[in-house]
Parts: C-alpha cells; sequence; structure tokens
C-alpha cells in the first residue's frame, strides 16, 4: 500500500538542525495494520505526518498503491491522497455535533436533497459501525474519551481512505480502556479490510495489535516483521530489550559451520554449551526471553535475589555463581523464597 523509499527529514532547528528521519525502507502490507513502533523521539510521527501530507521529506520517494505521493518533483497534498487520520485526542470539533463531525471530510453539497440523505445514512453507518448509534446529536463533550475517539475514527473512516493512519490513538486512555478499545479497533478495521498504520510507543500493543512491525530508532526502521518474527528474532541487544524483557548473557561461538544451514549455533555461555538460533547472538553476547529460561530439577545453580508478584505470574530473578544475572517467569503461586538455590535451564523448543 504505502511504500517508503529512502525518505530522510531534517528540522532547521537551533543550535542544531534536528536529523528526525534518516532514510526510511518500509512497506505497508495492504489490508493489514501496520506498528511503527519506537521510543519518544525517534521519528515515527515525523514519518506518519509525511504519510498524511502533511510535511514533505528532504529526499526520497513515498507512493500509494501506484502513485507517487511525495518526492523530490512530486507533492500531493493531504485531501487528494485518500488517507484518514486519528489523531492522539481525537481532535473532534467541539462546536460541530458528532454527526457534522464525522459528515465532516465527506464530498456533496448541502443544498441537494439526495446528497444530504446519502450523508446522513453514512454518518448512521459509521455510527453503527463504532457501536454509538443513536449518539449523532450529542455533542464531544458529552462524550467520554474512549467514545470520542471512536468518533474519530468513524470520521476517518467516513470516506472510505485506502488507509488510516492512527497516531497513538489510545494514549490518552486510561488502562482498562485502553486494552478494550485497542481490540475493538483491531476487530473493526479487520472487518472491513482497511490498511491501516499505527503509530505507538507501548510494544505491548504493537506486538498485540499489528500483523507487521516496524521497529524505528534514531529516525530509521532497525527492524521490520511480523510480531513474532521480531519478539522472537530481534535484530540486535536494544531491539530485544525495547520490544519486551530480555535477559542478556555473554558467550562465545563454539560451532559456526552452519552443517545442518537451519541458521543455528551452538555456543558457550554461563548457562552452559547450547544451540541457539544465530539470530540470538550478537557480538558475544545471548538474548533470550525471560520465558526461555525454567526453574527445574536439573541444570545451572543459581541463587533467588529479588522476585515479582504480577497476580497471572510471577518474575524472579536470579545470579548464576558466577554472578551473571538472570530473569525468568514461573506462575504467580510458583514464587521461590528469597535466597533459595534452585537449578536454572533454557526451555528447548522456544
Ligand atoms: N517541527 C519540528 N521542528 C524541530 N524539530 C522537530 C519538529 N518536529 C519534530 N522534531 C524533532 O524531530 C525528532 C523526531 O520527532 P517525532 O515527533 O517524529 O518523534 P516521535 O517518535 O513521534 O516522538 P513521540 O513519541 O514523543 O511523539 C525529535 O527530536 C523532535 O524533537
Amino acid at each position: 500500500m504505502f511504500q517508503i523509499r529512502g525518505v530522510t527529514r531534517t528540522f532547521p532547528s537551533r543550535p542544531e538542525p534536528v536529523q528526525a528521519l534518516r532514510g526510511i525502507d518500509l512497506d505497508v502490507v495492504d489490508g493489514g495494520l501496520t506498528a511503527i513502533l519506537g521510543a519518544s523521539g525517534c521519528g515515527k510521527t515525523t514519518l506518519l505526518r509525511i504519510l498524511a501530507g502533511f510535511d514533505r521529506p528532504d529526499a526520497g520517494e513515498v507512493r500509494l498503491g501506484e502513485r507517487v505521493v511525495a518526492s523530490p518533483g512530486v507533492f500531493v497534498k493531504p485531501e487528494k491522497r485518500s488517507v484518514g487520520i486519528v489523531a492522539q485526542e481525537g481532535a473532534l470539533f467541539p462546536h460541530l455535533s458528532v454527526a457534522a463531525n464525522i459528515a465532516y471530510g465527506l464530498p456533496g453539497n448541502a443544498w441537494s436533497a439526495a446528497e444530504r440523505r446519502s450523508r446522513t445514512e453514512r454518518v448512521e453507518a459509521m455510527l453503527r459501525l463504532v457501536g454509538l448509534p443513536g449518539y449523532g446529536d450529542r455533542r464531544p463533550a458529552q462524550l467520554s474519551g474512549g467514545q470520542q475517539q471512536r468518533v474519530a475514527l468513524a470520521r476517518a473512516l467516513a470516506p472510505a481512505p485506502s488507509v488510516v493512519l492512527l497516531d497513538e490513538p489510545f494514549s490518552a486512555l486510561d488502562a482498562a480502556l485502553r486494552v478494550e478499545l485497542r481490540e475493538e479497533v483491531r476487530d473493526l478495521l479487520r472487518s472491513i479490510e482497511t490498511t491501516a498504520v499505527l503509530v505507538t510507543h507501548d510494544q505491548n500493543e504493537a506486538l498485540s495489535l499489528a500483523d507487521h512491525v516496524a521497529l524505528m530508532r534514531d529516525g530509521l526502521v532497525v527492524q521490520s516483521g511480523t510480531p513474532q518474527q521480531v519478539y522472537d528474532h530481534p535484530a540486535d541487544p536494544e531491539a530485544a530489550a525495547f520490544l519486551g524483557d530480555s535477559v542478556q548473557v555473554p558467550c562465545s561461538v563454539l560451532l559456526d559451520d552452519d552443517a545442518g544451514h537451519d541458521g543455528m549455533l551452538v555456543v558457550d555461555s554461563p548457562l552452559g554449551s547450547l544451540r541457539v538460533p544465530a539470530a540470538s547472538v550478537h557480538d558475544g553476547t545471548l538474548v533470550l526471553r525471560p520465558e526461555q529460561l525454567e526453574i527445574a530439577e536439573t541444570g545451572v545453580p543459581a541463587t533467588v535475589f529479588a522476585t515479582r508478584f504480577f497476580g497471572h505470574d510471577g518474575l524472579v530473578q536470579l545470579r548464576l555463581d558466577d554472578g551473571t544475572p538472570l530473569r525468568l517467569r514461573v506462575a504467580g503461586t510458583d514464587l521461590p523464597a528469597l535466597d533459595a538455590s534452585v537449578l536454572v535451564r533454557t526451555v528447548t523448543g522456544r
């Protein structure tokens, strides 16, 4: 849907220019939800603004479908791109009713009875789609935060755009509502098969909602793939730590002939000799997830130095005899005692 190649953007700020985008390459998959994930300041919003047509790249090219919408010689205005936008806090017009907000981007003139009727029908269909039938006459101020975001989504979807861009649309909501609304929105977007790009700094949101995740850092896409691919095979230790809890242990490669061509290595580590995916080894560091470790009857001796209870599960922090720190997860009811001596091993098959 979107094809982004070599996009750069530098802001001429003082005392120094800010290089917000330093050569973005990304394909946004048609019909799916792509999350652009990254820490604050990495350039996510700048990229989204360029996709929307609110800003222009200094270099590079953006295609939407077959059409070039931004390149050194071309710039297609936002209203000509067929792109819907949902901002962080809805940005509804406070003086307009919910129905008028949704109708705002719809074509047609108000003097033709037939067009008025078709606009009204479209607004009602959108209100039903987002679960707010009968709310058309209210003002935005009479709605909850979650309802306002649904109206913002209805407004973005009303003109049937080719792509909808969502800029941290759930960040202003409280935790429980955020989870509920984001799942609702994902199901809704899937049901109407709309291509969507979601900007977020929340890795849980990106991993649980998106079909495709693009991880950004310092103005670059450092990795993209399905949530499972980026979580299981992070591009580097920093990506691993950003995408979830990670355990990093020193290692040296014992066998790297890749005789089976299966992308596996044998490494020596404080956890013993392990056969691991080559993608989990970065410059002498083996990156594991806590759920790849377990307390067992056999394994390497370790001492528990901290535990945290989360209800559904618990986190155990341990130290091996050589001082290497580890973290692993257990069922909430199985938390070991502080200072307990245990044996730890890697879980095969993950
Ligand atoms: N109009 C501007 N003028 C100058 N610098 C800007 C401008 N817009 C963004 N920047 C800078 O560009 C960098 C990227 O900003 P951007 O808003 O794209 O990041 P972000 O990843 O969306 O961050 P956040 O999650 O905090 O919104 C930041 O260093 C920011 O300060």
